[in-house]
């Protein structure tokens, strides 16, 4: 069995951003030499499909029951949706501050939030 990786958060983790420093690093790259060049290589639908694919993994797994191949799956999730965002020019520091945005806001006043948005911009345009 594999040993667990330490699930304790280090304050001010800077993992996601390293990671995304790497991926950024990877434009223009030799897709011989580098995964992540190579989906850059492919493009945009080769990028998209990877980050459906995990997305369906990552719910197999689940169904699976098996926690390790949860946690697995979900890194592999993260990983090819940061790719994603560094293929559209952005980063995961903006993710989090949009998550760190609706801390505190209960899902359904975002969603009700939302919805009143979303009728205030079709009145609008
Ligand atoms: N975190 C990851 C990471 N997670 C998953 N993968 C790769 O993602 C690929 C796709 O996973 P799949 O399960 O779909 O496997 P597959 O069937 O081989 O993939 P396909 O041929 O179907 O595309 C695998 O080849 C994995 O090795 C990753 N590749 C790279 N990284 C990070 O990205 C950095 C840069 O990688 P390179 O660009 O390759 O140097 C690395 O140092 C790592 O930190």
């Amino acid at each position: 069995m594999n040993e667990p990786v330490s699930a304790s958060p280090a304050a001010g983790d800077d993992t996601l951003a390293r990671l995304a420093d790497v991926i950024d690093s990877r434009h223009g790259g030799d897709p011989d030499k580098s995964y992540v060049a190579r989906l850059f290589h492919k493009g945009t639908d080769a990028i998209l499909k990877k980050v459906g694919e995990e997305a369906t993994e990552v719910v197999m797994a689940a169904k699976d029951g098996v926690p390790e191949r949860l946690v697995g799956e979900v890194a592999d999730l993260w990983f090819h949706s940061l790719v994603a965002l560094s293929h559209f020019g952005l980063r995961p520091e903006q993710v989090l501050a949009e998550l760190r945005r609706r801390e505190g806001l209960s899902g359904l006043e975002e969603f009700a939030l939302r919805k009143v948005r979303q009728r205030e911009s079709s009145e609008g345009g």
